[in-house]
């Protein structure tokens, strides 16, 4: 089975098809006021109107308050909650939704332990860790830190792109690759040529 790829920080109805149209299997869409990448509800159902059947839509929260994320839900199609800050595994799973939990890769973290407590999580999304920063920093981790042995599907992110994702894949060996960053022009605007290439190569097609 290919290595399914999330394509994260959408903004842009077209980006959200042509992502799709790369073979990207998920996009994501930022519910976080201070992310350059932060959609609106009108933005996030016109991004969600775009999209085709069968590419699932992941939405991604930072210790929002639960009435915030009651109120995206009501509006937005979402497949898939993604959170990404010190949330509980009774937040996270309070929404009766399918949902990832994001774990920053801090030098000391015990992700054995991480899958333990979110054992209601559909998989855990290994990200890099800056501080201030709860994710799209752009930067690589390093990817020795991760057990071999997770039972849990593994969604690797953090600083991923066209020249880096193959290697990461043959070393990982993860689920699914998850990019924001390393696919885009600007902060927050996908560059379809990227996008396309980071799929062939995520999914060993070149
Ligand atoms: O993308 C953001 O701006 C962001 C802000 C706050 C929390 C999470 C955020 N992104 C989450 C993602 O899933 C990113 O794809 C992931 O962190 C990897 O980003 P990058 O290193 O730029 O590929």
């Amino acid at each position: 089975m290919p290595t399914r790829v999330k394509i994260c920080g959408i903004t842009r109805p077209l980006d959200a098809a042509a992502a799709a149209a790369a073979g990207a299997d998920a996009i994501g869409l930022v519910f976080y006021g201070p992310s350059p990448r932060h959609v609106t509800l009108d933005a996030a159902r016109a991004i969600v109107a775009a999209l085709p059947p069968f590419v699932t839509c992941v939405g991604l929260f930072v210790d929002a308050a639960p009435e915030e994320i009651e109120a995206v839900l009501r509006d937005v199609a979402l497949d898939v909650l993604q959170f990404h800050g010190r949330e509980t595994p009774e937040e996270c799973q309070r929404y009766g939704r399918p949902y990832l939990k994001a774990i920053a890769m801090t030098e000391g973290v015990d992700v054995r332990a991480a899958e333990a407590r979110y054992a209601s999580a559909q998989g855990l999304l290994l990200d890099t860790h800056q501080k201030g920063r709860p994710g799209g920093t752009g930067q690589v981790f390093d990817w020795g830190r991760i057990p071999g042995d997770l039972g849990k599907p593994v969604i690797l992110a953090g600083g991923l792109s066209p020249a880096n994702v193959a290697a990461a894949i043959d070393q990982v060996r993860p689920y699914a690759v998850d990019v924001s960053g390393g696919v885009e022009s600007a902060p927050g605007i996908k560059d379809e040529r990227r996008m396309r290439e980071f799929c062939r190569y995520a999914k060993g097609e070149v």
